[in-house]
Order: C-alpha cells, then sequence, then structure tokens
C-alpha cells in the first residue's frame, strides 16, 4: 500500500467526505472538507460543497430544535435514523460517545493510558497441562480488568486452509438474535458471511477445539461448534456483547448450557487496512493478525456480565477478513472458574 501513490490524498479527502455526509455526518464531512482546503485553498468543487455542507447544518439544527430540544449537537443525525423510536435522550447520548469511539478505534486512533500500557506483558504460558509445557503459548496480555489474552502462532497455515475449505461451501449471510423476539434474523449492523463446523466434521477442528481447552482451562463439552466468519471489504459488526443479557427473550435456552462465560476468536487472516476488533470502553484495538487468537471471559466469577467486554469488528477497508470464534458456555465450568458472590469479583 505505502508503495502505491495514485490516488491523491485531496481526491480521498473529497471522497470521504461526501461518503461521510451521505452517511448523515454532516459536521465531519465539513471538517474533512476544511482540511481538504487547507491542501488545496483553489479547490473549486471544495469551495462549492464547503457552502453547501455549512447550510446543511443549519438546516439540520433549526429541524433538530423543534424535533428533539435545544441541547441535541448536530453530529446525532446518523445516531437518529436508528435510535429516536423510544429511547430516552440519554441512552442517544450514550450511542453518540459509543460511536465516536468505535470509529476512533478503527482508525488506530486509541490511547490506552499510561498505567495500563505499564502493566501489559508477554510470557510463554507453559501450564498446567503437560501439552503446554511441552509447548509453551506465546501469550500476550492486551488489557487488564478485564483482561484480554492475545496468543500467537496459535493456528498453523494448514489448519487455517482446512478451516477455509470447510466452512466456505456452508456460509450463509450471519444473522444476530432479535433481543425481544429471540429470533434470528440479518440486520444492517453486521455484514459478514459465516458458518459453523463440528468437532465430528474433521480432524482440525476436533484438535483446535482440544487446543483451546487446553489454553483456556475451560471445558468445551458445552460450548458451540466453531463459527468461520468472511468480511469483505466493508464487513463489520457494530459494538455488541457476546454475552446474552437478563432482558434477552430465551437467549441460548435451546443450548440448554447457561450463557457465553468466554470467548476465544482465531484471526485467519491479515487484512491490508481496517477490521480490527475494538473495545470501544477499553481504548483497545486488536488488529488481526494470521495464527494468532484473542480471549476474554464475558461474565464476571459471579455469571453477572462484564459490561466492558462491549466490542465490535470494524469494516474492512481493504482486502478480506477471515476469524473463527469459539463461545464457550458457563456449565462444564463449575470447578474450572468456580463462582464469586461478588457480582463484580474480578
Ligand atoms: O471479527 C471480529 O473481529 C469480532 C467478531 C465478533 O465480535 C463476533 O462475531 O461476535
Ligand atoms: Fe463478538
Amino acid at each position: 500500500m505505502e508503495g502505491n501513490k495514485t490516488v491523491e490524498r485531496a481526491d480521498i479527502l473529497e471522497y470521504l467526505a461526501f461518503s461521510t455526509y451521505m452517511q448523515g455526518n454532516i459536521r465531519q464531512a465539513l471538517k474533512l472538507t476544511d482540511e481538504l482546503l487547507e491542501e488545496r485553498p483553489n479547490h473549486q468543487r471544495a469551495q462549492g460543497n464547503k457552502v453547501y455542507y455549512e447550510e446543511a447544518l443549519q438546516q439540520q439544527k433549526t429541524q433538530k430544535r423543534g424535533e428533539l430540544g435545544d441541547f441535541m449537537d448536530e453530529d446525532a443525525t446518523a445516531v437518529e435514523k436508528e435510535y429516536t423510536i423510544s429511547e430516552s435522550m440519554g441512552e442517544v447520548e450514550k450511542w453518540q460517545i459509543e460511536r465516536q469511539a468505535y470509529e476512533r478505534l478503527c482508525r488506530g486512533e486509541g490511547k490506552l493510558s499510561p498505567e495500563m500500557l505499564l502493566k501489559l506483558h508477554c510470557f510463554y504460558k507453559t501450564g498446567p497441562s503437560a501439552y503446554l509445557r511441552l509447548s509453551p503459548v506465546k501469550t500476550e496480555i492486551a488489557h487488564i480488568h478485564p483482561t484480554i489474552y492475545i496468543f500467537h502462532d496459535i493456528l498453523a497455515d494448514s489448519e487455517i486452509s482446512d478451516i477455509k475449505e470447510l466452512a466456505t461451501p456452508k456460509f450463509k449471510r450471519a444473522t444476530v438474535q432479535n433481543y425481544k423476539t429471540g429470533e434470528l434474523e440479518t440486520a444492517s449492523y453486521r455484514i459478514s458471511k459465516s458458518s459453523w463446523l463440528k468437532a465430528e466434521d474433521s480432524k482440525t477442528v476436533e484438535k483446535v477445539n482440544q487446543r483451546i481447552e487446553v489454553i483456556t482451562g475451560l471445558n468445551m463439552q458445552t460450548a458451540e461448534e466453531l463459527q468461520v466468519a468472511n468480511y469483505g471489504i466493508g464487513g463489520h459488526y457494530e459494538p455488541h456483547f457476546d454475552y446474552a443479557r437478563r432482558e434477552e427473550k430465551d437467549a441460548f435456552k435451546s443450548l440448554g448450557t447457561g450463557n457465553r462465560i468466554a470467548t476465544f476468536l482465531f484471526y485467519m487472516s491479515d487484512v491490508d487496512a481496517g477490521g480490527a476488533t475494538v473495545f470501544p470502553q477499553l481504548e483497545l484495538s486488536l488488529w488481526p493478525k494470521k495464527g494468532t487468537a484473542a480471549f476474554w471471559h464475558n461474565l464476571h466469577p459471579s455469571g453477572e456480565g462484564d459490561t466492558l467486554t462491549r466490542h465490535a469488528a470494524c469494516p474492512v477497508l481493504v482486502g478480506t477478513k477471515w476469524v473463527s470464534n469459539k463461545w464457550i458456555h458457563e456449565r462444564g465450568q463449575e470447578f474450572r472458574r468456580p463462582c464469586e458472590l461478588d457480582p463484580r469479583a474480578l
């Protein structure tokens, strides 16, 4: 990419401004146009667009005052489209803040605090099982409280090709669960293709499941099958929890294995640009690297959901992104990750 100088920065800024405008974020479109004009003060279309965006912004402000009250910020256009229905202003504002963090982290502009950075470290995980003693796993701590682990060189290229080959013929558009009706449906906030692989499907899938068990110390008997997902350009999954909240109707009921206690996420490709997994409340972006995996607990040891684990898959900008997820459930972990009475215990 670095060597490819065929596109002018000014052109990128112009297109980016227009597409940002089309998504409803006029203020950002104006900001990008100002940036373009700083570089090219005589850019005619940019001069015209600036006036146009300024007027649109003014118009939007007047409209919004009528609809939502004086304190609504103009940046909320995109928010409004999906969120006005019955949510209170507090919810809208929260959504807006999260949206800004999501976009910032996707651009790679997250900043972990110096205190956090001091605590991050790497080590070889050598126990407790004999497997790990013989074959230690390169482990990186990417965040503390909640602890987010990155395991390096955890999948071989040959295993990745096997998994891709098995998954591809079964791909379907990915769905989400409607939290009111419990139905699975497609949604514009999750764009990818996915399929599920059983351990019985192949020796590779069976071995991969065993590896997750050894590394996490958690029981795989109650885990979901291995989900494989592929994101094309623009593919993404907006901020969400992997675990079910109390108000969600019958989530995971048919499985009978409780909530999703933990997530194990394999990266099965590098991504040329975009495609990070981001945690908006943690200032954390994880960049896909073929053969690595991320792991975190979604629930506190009390069984209470850890809201800080809310995360998203950023849009792929260049290239394609492959991941596979193993969602590990509560049942079967009673002695491996014992409960705590304190709801917030770590
Ligand atoms: O693809 C990613 O980076 C994250 C995917 C994810 O969060 C999910 O499928 O639940
Ligand atoms: Fe997720």
